[in-house]
């Protein structure tokens, strides 16, 4: 078999499309694939000038310079068609006479990739949203607590150092954690230390790490710090007000420095590490009475957060409950519904020990509640009757002052709210519990059990 003789019928058998031009532009031959792959009848295309039909062909480049091109990708506009080719020039004795090209109609992975960017682009959305689901936690109707969510959110990104400021409970740490997710380094860790419970001699050393035999009782290997272990990562420093001076100075010293010595060592580690510091305390006031240095305030404060009191925000509560009962019913396996009337008396206290307290209650509550859902008497009394726990004088008192006679009530429930006013007064106003009982001038036995009645403990 002589294969030049047979030439058109291989190429009329090749399921990739074939064109042949020769060096005036005009196209001399398409094979059957061509003509069946795009739809073009070969009557429509043969002898017809390429530079006529898509002037900016990748043909006519090849056609000028002589020079092949292969696995290149080209949009045919005539055609409505993405499509990858080789063109490689025809040469005869040592002239070019034209350009053959084998091409593919690769539309549909063009298609299919464009389809996978928007996958990409989607999930990479989702990662994000996923990235915030500390954010949603902290959703809020409160314009203050709207300013300091959209501030986190804002700075997240960011690699400044942020001090959240807000009262023991109000969710500072759920913030720093927040901020860590939706950062760049939320793939890498998120480590938290309470500064207050960390002993002043032992600072340096779980902050730095140690080397082994740095000290005696030093660990064998070693240790890590809490730097190294947040590398890459986040450290939050909560309680740092409470930090001592001398501790504040190694602090300022690093962050200053961005590197550090662990406690024995010699070599410096690099400080790779976003910090973000929290505290309840006024740090302005702490700098005034000599407790906080000036300096390391001004390198920690660059983004200054304020959480608000959740007395202040207190139509957040209900949106709170509802995350609070979500976590709890996993662990008591046990749906319970709340109604208006209850979060009514939940809104009425003010929640000095915020979302915390707020967290407690509602799983003193679900432990105790036997129904599918809360009812009022459900509600710790000292809640209901709004009272405050009193550190100092380590009894509840009532913070907001009742109404001294509501005509609503019989003269026994008066009587009532009188004599419990009276012993809580009492109580209030005394230092041991037989002084009160000497002023009230009743037994012993009267004065626990009327404690009991009217629960004041
Ligand atoms: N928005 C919220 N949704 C659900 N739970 C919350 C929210 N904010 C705080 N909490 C819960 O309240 C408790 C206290 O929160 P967190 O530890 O973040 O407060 P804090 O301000 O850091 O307190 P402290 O100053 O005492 O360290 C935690 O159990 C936390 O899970």
């Amino acid at each position: 078999m002589k294969l030049e003789n047979h030439l058109l019928a291989i190429l009329e058998s090749l399921h990739d499309a074939v064109i042949v031009v020769s060096k005036d532009c005009t196209v001399i031959y398409v094979n059957k694939a061509y003509t069946e792959n795009f739809a073009v009848p070969k009557e429509k295309i043969e002898g017809k000038k390429l530079d006529q039909i898509e002037e900016t062909s990748r043909i006519l480049e090849v056609i000028r310079s002589g020079k092949p091109l292969l696995n290149d990708y080209s949009y045919v506009h005539s055609l409505g068609k993405h499509v990858c080719g080789n063109m490689t020039p025809l040469i005869d004795n040592g002239e070019m006479i034209g350009v053959v090209t084998i091409m593919k109609d690769i539309s549909e992975v063009t298609k299919l990739e464009k389809e996978l960017d928007k996958y990409i682009e989607y999930s990479n959305e989702l990662r994000k949203q996923l990235n915030q689901k500390n954010f949603f936690l902290l959703k809020s109707e409160v314009p203050k607590m709207k300013t300091a969510v959209s501030l986190s959110q804002k700075v997240a990104e960011t690699t400044a150092t942020i001090l959240l400021t807000g009262e023991s409970g109000v969710g500072k740490e759920v913030f720093a954690r927040a901020i860590h997710e939706a950062s760049k380094r939320h793939e890498k860790p998120f480590v938290a230390i309470n500064i207050a419970s960390v002993p002043d001699s032992l600072f340096e050393s779980e902050l730095f790490g140690h080397v082994e035999g740095a000290f005696t009782g030093s660990r064998k290997g070693g240790k890590k710090g809490l730097l190294e272990a947040a590398h890459g990562g986040t450290l939050f420093l909560d309680e740092i007000g409470e930090m001592s001076l001398n501790a504040q100075a190694k602090l300022l010293r690093v962050i200053q420095e961005r590197e550090y010595l662990k406690v024995g060592g010699t070599q410096p580690l690099p400080l790779d590490v976003r910090i973000i510091c929290a505290t309840h305390r006024n740090l302005n006031e702490e700098i005034k009475r000599g407790n906080f240095r000036e300096d390391l305030f001004y390198r920690i404060n660059v983004v200054p957060i304020e959480i608000p009191p959740l007395r202040e925000r207190k139509a957040d509560i209900p949106f709170l409950i509802d995350n609070i009962l979500k976590d709890l019913s996993v662990k008591y396996m046990k749906h319970v519904a709340i109604d208006d009337d209850v979060i009514d008396v939940l809104k009425r206290y003010d929640w000095p020990g915020n979302v915390r307290e707020l967290t407690n209650v509602i799983e003193q509550m679900i432990a105790v509640c036997t129904d599918s859902y809360f009812k009022v008497e459900d509600i710790p009394s000292r809640i209901r009757e709004r009272k405050r726990f009193n550190e100092k004088e380590n009894f509840f008192v009532n913070f907001e002052p009742t109404s001294r006679f509501n005509l609503d009530k019989g003269l026994q429930e008066l009587l009532e709210q009188t004599e419990r006013e009276a012993i809580m007064e009492v109580v209030k106003k005394t230092r041991t519990r037989s002084e009160a009982i000497k002023i009230l001038g009743i037994s012993r036995k009267a004065f626990y059990a009327k404690l009991k009645k009217y629960n004041v403990l």
